[in-house]
């Protein structure tokens, strides 16, 4: 742990989940991402930041809670009896979820700033915080709040036609100013797993996610396939991983976790 005082004083490692625009899967990987690490035996955080669009609690079907407040702040909600995945979002906070969109950024800035540093979440092993997709003051403002505590770096989260689209190196270019570390690209909705006979069919190009990060000389984390089960069991708030154990997209998932692990351990 560092010597920091605060609510992130326990908290080991802190990964930012990040996209060039919205659509792209963010949140489903960062709500996988952090249940495959609880089934790695992990205590996981997620902060979901994503002011206008907070769907963290639905996936992990928690719905729309009450939050409290305790000495050290804001009691993150538990998924579980064993409290391994504790998740904060900033949708709790909000009386109307529709209300930020209307805010300026300043009002948001400052929201995001205090809920970064406020959550009370005890011993964690990672905290994932998803953000809104692309690069905006919000984002800045998360960096900032979290500059005092090490952050261990981004996942880049995009899709199989990167290369393409300028969004994700604007990402990129962002985590090199900030002097945030790229931990690696993911590349999501990678081929279409028909649920008849799981095969995988590439419906858009593929191979964009790795190409890009032989271009940024960034880590190519892995691919996860564009797959109906998963899709339904985050709309039903389902835990895909126990429901679905054999499936290539559960290999996938397991595999990037085990790949994000292994990089923060490796750089230290
Ligand atoms: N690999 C996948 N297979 C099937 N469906 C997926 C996959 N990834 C994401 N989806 C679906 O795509 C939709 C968008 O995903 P998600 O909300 O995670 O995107 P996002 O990048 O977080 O968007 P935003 O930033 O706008 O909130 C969701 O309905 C989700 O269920």
């Amino acid at each position: 742990f560092s010597t920091e005082k605060g609510n992130l004083a326990q908290v080991r490692h802190v990964v930012l989940v990040l996209s060039g625009k919205g659509g792209v899967g963010k949140s489903t990987l960062t709500t996988e991402l952090a249940l495959a690490l609880r089934q790695a035996g992990k205590k996981v955080g997620i902060l979901d930041v994503d002011l206008c669009g907070p769907s963290i609690p639905r996936m992990l079907s928690v719905g729309r809670q009450e939050v409290h407040q305790c000495d050290a702040g804001w009691v993150p909600v538990y998924t579980d009896a064993h409290k391994s995945l504790a998740l904060m979002s900033i949708g709790f906070l909000l009386e109307n979820p529709d209300d930020a969109v209307i805010w300026r950024g300043p009002k948001k800035t400052a929201l995001i700033g205090q809920f970064v540093s406020d959550v009370a979440w005890g011993e964690l092993d990672y905290l994932l915080v998803d953000t809104p997709p692309g690069t905006s003051d919000e984002h800045l403002a998360v960096v900032e709040s979290l500059r005092k505590h090490r952050v261990d770096g981004a996942i880049l989260v995009t899709t199989p036609q990167a290369v393409s689209t300028g969004d994700v190196r604007r990402e990129i270019a962002f985590c090199k100013k900030t002097g945030l570390r790229v931990l690696g690209i993911v590349e999501n909705m990678s081929g279409f797993v028909c649920p008849h006979c799981s095969e995988c069919t590439n419906i858009f190009s593929k191979g964009g996610g790795e190409e890009l990060a032989k271009l940024t000389d960034s880590p190519f984390l892995g691919c996860v396939p564009l797959d109906p089960q998963l899709s339904s069991s985050l709309e039903e708030g389902r835990d895909f991983l126990q429901a679905f154990p054999d499936s290539a997209t559960f290999g996938a998932i397991n595999q990037i976790a085990h790949a994000v692990m292994t990089s923060i351990a490796e750089r230290g």
